[in-house]
């Protein structure tokens, strides 16, 4: 199936009381590029992410995942099949270790997160892959550190690292660069492209820098709808897309 897209969506639309914040969105990403998807405040992005991730269910329309049809599964059910997600917010343990958050996610997938207190010998055969990780993310240093002592562009590697535990086949990283200052974006601008090696990765951005260094193809939305799609060149110098953002900054 490598000529097939990894991720489409029909027609995917979503409707809050009759409001569609997402609408008639059809989105191709291909296996092994970077996409991103931006657009002004309140465009969907948000509300398509978590359709694709089975948060939402949508009010019509289909969600194809590696050739399967996914629309209306529940996240527990998505997320084994290699859908992985970071969130806009941390969503850490504050007390507990870096490894610690490593082992537990691990440890999820395997049906034994539900009773880990009572496998903690059994965790210890998760410490080398989640010190792989820690490594790949540049915590490895920080590993018996509490959560609770990082930096906050530390933390959001540290969700990376959570994210990747799943060996996901689609990365799905929500303002992955939200609230950073300019080293602690390049730097994760060069991590995020190491994680996509050999790996299919969706974002969503605000910040221009972060998308014209990442993204193979961006998708730009308006009000719900698709407004533009391309290189991040092509894009940024459409006539549609610079009226959308200078509308948005106007109000
Ligand atoms: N649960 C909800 N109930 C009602 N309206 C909602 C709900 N969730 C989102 N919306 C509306 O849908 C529209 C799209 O919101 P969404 O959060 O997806 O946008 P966004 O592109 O992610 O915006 P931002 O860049 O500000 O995060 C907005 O008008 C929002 O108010």
């Amino acid at each position: 199936m490598t000529g097939t897209p990894l991720l489409e969506t029909r027609a995917l639309t979503k409707e809050f009381r009759g409001f569609r914040a997402v609408s008639e969105v059809d989105l191709t990403v291909a296996r092994g590029t970077v996409h991103a998807l931006v657009g002004p405040n309140g465009a969907g992005k948000t509300t398509l992410f978590n359709l694709l991730t089975g948060f939402l269910s949508p009010t019509s329309g289909a969600v194809v995942f590696d050739g399967q049809d996914i629309t209306g599964k529940a996240p527990e059910q998505i997320a084994p099949l290699g859908i992985a997600r970071s969130f806009q917010i941390t969503s850490l343990f504050e007390a507990m270790t870096l490894r610690e958050h490593l082992e537990l996610a691990l440890a999820s997938p395997t049906g034994m997160g539900k009773q880990w207190w009572r496998s903690v010998s059994r965790m210890a055969t998760f410490k080398d892959r989640a010190m792989e990780l820690l490594e790949q993310v540049g915590l490895a240093d920080r590993a018996g550190a509490p959560a609770s002592s990082l930096a906050y562009g530390q933390k959001r590697a540290l969700e990376l690292a959570i994210a990747m535990a799943l060996d996901p086949k689609l990365l799905l990283l929500d303002e992955p660069t939200a609230g950073m200052g300019i080293e602690d974006i390049d730097r994760t601008i060069a991590l995020v492209k190491r994680l996509a090696a050999g790996r299919t990765v969706v974002f969503v951005d605000h910040n221009m820098h972060v998308v014209g260094s990442l993204a193979d193809t961006v998708t730009v939305l308006q009000s719900g709808q698709v407004l533009a799609e391309g290189p991040y060149e092509q894009v940024r110098a459409d006539e549609r897309v610079i009226t959308a953002y200078l509308g948005a900054a106007h109000e």
